[in-house]
């Protein structure tokens, strides 16, 4: 498959890791002379690094040849199959770019931009083109954090969404689809949930910033590394997810009056959310679930043993 990617900061040369290493012709753009040079060191050194970990199944040469570097956007994306825009977060310069990518790119590309907060309807051009727009945002670095959220406009082809599912799937992604376009879409929403409460608890003196990251990284993090927060509640209290609310809904509301939130886990949401849970995993397999849980944290503690700066 060609791919073009259009920006060589870091998630391009990530990318152009990403889609490499999968057999993909890769051709990076950047007008930035001096970025076109970074790149390609960045991109042998991640590939060098990817191969120690024994997460390369080919040479870094054999992988690093597929990769063009050009500071020319209507040559990189002439052939194109998918051109993944990265270009600064900035809405008016990504208005611009899909302009030109609608003229430059074939007629069958999929145009995506990887836009952390940014929904495409802001920025798809007008004309048949924009059904073939979408943002397909990564976590950072893509090549190690498979999610990729695929966030069409109302007017996205449901057939390019299911082409770019594919596309994304082919090359180790986990693409997820955010059915409405808000601001953030979900990774970033959730992130920017934690942020904001980390902040308030260092601008409120609670904890400092170490206390605050080791509750993650030695808390919340272990668990959220192999379960999502539904699951992670399902599996804390007997009942499952729906005795979690019961339990501990009123405390979080009260949380959330404090920042101004009135968010309230209705009986309604709550089972919508359980009938989901419940979907997933029958109530009846509660508890294998919770030995397969603490098995998966007893790997994580044993391998967070082997790391040289080890925490509690
Ligand atoms: N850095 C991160 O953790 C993540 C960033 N993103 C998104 O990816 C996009 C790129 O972000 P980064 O790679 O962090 O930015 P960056 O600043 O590292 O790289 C942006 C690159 O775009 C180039 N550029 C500027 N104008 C251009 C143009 N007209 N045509 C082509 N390239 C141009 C710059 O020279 C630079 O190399 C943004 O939309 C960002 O929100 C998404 C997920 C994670
Ligand atoms: O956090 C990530 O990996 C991505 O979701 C992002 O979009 C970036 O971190 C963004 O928040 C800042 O560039």
């Amino acid at each position: 498959m060609n791919v073009s990617i259009v920006g060589a900061g870091s998630i391009g040369v990530a990318f152009a890791v990403v889609f490499s290493r999968s057999g993909c012709r890769v051709a990076l753009c950047d007008p930035d002379a001096g970025r076109r040079e970074a790149a390609g060191d960045e991109l042998w050194q991640c590939l060098e690094g990817l191969q120690a970990f024994q997460l390369l199944d080919e040479e870094p040469a054999a992988v690093a040849a597929r990769v063009g570097i050009t500071g020319s956007l209507e040559g990189a994306v002439r052939d194109a199959e998918l051109v993944q825009e990265c270009a600064p977060e900035r809405l008016d310069l990504k208005q611009e770019l899909f302009q030109r990518l609608a003229q430059a790119a074939p007629a069958g590309a999929i145009l995506a931009s990887s836009s952390s907060a940014l929904p495409v309807s802001q920025y798809a051009p007008q004309g048949d083109a924009r059904r073939r727009c979408l943002v397909a945002h990564p976590g950072n670095p893509p090549y190690l954090i498979p999610v990729i959220e695929l966030v069409p406009a109302p007017f996205t082809s449901p057939d390019v969404l299911q082409r770019a599912a594919v596309l994304y799937r082919a090359c180790g992604l986990a693409p997820v689809h955010v059915r409405k376009e808000v601001e953030g879409f979900v990774f970033n929403r959730l992130q920017g949930a934690v942020l904001r409460e980390a902040y308030c608890l260092v601008r409120d003196q609670v904890a400092d910033v170490e206390d605050i990251d080791t509750v993650m990284r030695s808390g919340l993090g272990l668990r959220w590394s192999f379960m999502g927060p539904f699951e992670t509640v399902d599996l804390n209290t007997r009942g499952g997810i729906v005795s979690h609310a019961a339990k501990m809904g009123p405390a979080y509301a009260r949380m959330g009056a404090e920042r101004g939130q009135n968010d309230p886990w209705t009986p309604e949401l709550v089972a919508a959310v359980e009938a989901q849970r419940r979907a997933q995993l029958p109530l009846e397999q509660w508890g294998e679930r919770v030995r397969w849980r603490d098995e998966m944290l007893m790997g994580l503690r044993r391998l967070r043993k082997a790391e040289p700066d080890a925490t509690a």
